[in-house]
């Protein structure tokens, strides 16, 4: 079984009156975690996502963050990646290093994009191998008691249809208990292939932030914030860290079918 534990509780939501707002808190956040992480062990580990979370990162490329911010012990990863050559229009890694990563002194080493001149399969053993390598570095921590990698902060967006990374509703690979880094051929949101991290692994990250915008998704948040029980819940359920802290940052458009929509 895939560690689809089913909360007993709502995670921590906040709901901001616009995107903009939800910006602001996001750098706010991300800068403190980075401080705290630089401060206990000298890096810190950052996993991004495609999609609209990029534009929602803008304000720390601005002052004051762009400044105070210890760039330099940053490592940035991927919770999934589109299997295409990184100067590609689909590249993840494109869109970040567009929006977000050429703006900022991050050491190009400290950046772990997939290798585009794989297979969907080999790329996804060399991502894994990857982190194996950083782990034995110890620039990545193993979670002590499942001995998946903990990464500091995984920064996650949502599909419309609940989606998570590039674990979709119904897909077997939900269930993946194994892999740290699998791949999908027939991806139903394009392009088809892609990498993608499991959830054991978005599981045992140390902070995990939910960022979600848009009345196209008020749906799957209600349903993925709810506490009902059921056997098949959507990915962005799913998302439960055994030993870390998860937070919703909604829009409240996103919040539009929640109960308690009280807004920042
Ligand atoms: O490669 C991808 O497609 C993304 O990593 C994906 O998982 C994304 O986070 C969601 O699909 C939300 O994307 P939007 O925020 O653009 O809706």
């Amino acid at each position: 079984m895939a560690e689809a534990s089913i909360r007993s509780e709502k995670p921590k939501h906040i709901i901001f009156k616009g995107e903009e707002e939800l910006s602001k808190s996001l750098a706010k956040y991300t800068a403190d975690l980075s401080e705290k992480f630089v401060r206990e062990r000298g890096a810190f580990t950052v996993v991004l996502s495609g999609g609209s979370l990029i534009k929602s990162l803008r304000k720390l490329v601005e002052p004051p963050y762009v400044d105070s911010i210890e760039w330099a012990r940053w490592h940035v990863f991927w919770v999934d990646e589109r299997v295409v050559k990184k100067d590609h229009p689909d590249s993840n890694y494109k869109l970040a290093f567009d929006g977000f990563l050429s703006k900022v002194p991050i050491p190009p080493g400290h950046v772990y994009a997939i290798n585009d001149a794989l297979s969907p399969e080999g790329a996804a053993d060399d991502y894994e191998a990857c982190l194996r390598q950083l782990v034995k570095t110890e620039v990545l921590k193993l979670s002590k008691d499942n001995g998946f990698p903990k990464f500091d902060l995984m920064l996650l967006g949502m599909g419309p249809d609940g989606h998570v990374a590039s674990l979709f509703p119904g897909h077997p690979l939900v269930k993946e208990n194994q892999r740290w880094v699998t791949f999908i051929k027939e991806s139903p949101k394009p392009p088809p292939q892609r990498i993608t991290f499991t959830f054991p692994v978005i599981n045992s990250s140390s902070y995990i932030a939910q960022v979600v915008c848009g009345s196209n998704k008020a749906a799957a948040v209600h349903n993925a914030l709810g506490t009902e029980k059921t056997s098949d819940p959507l990915p962005a359920a799913m998302v439960n860290p055994r030993d870390g802290e998860l937070t919703w940052f909604l829009d409240e458009a996103a919040a539009s079918l929640l109960q308690d929509k009280a807004s920042l």
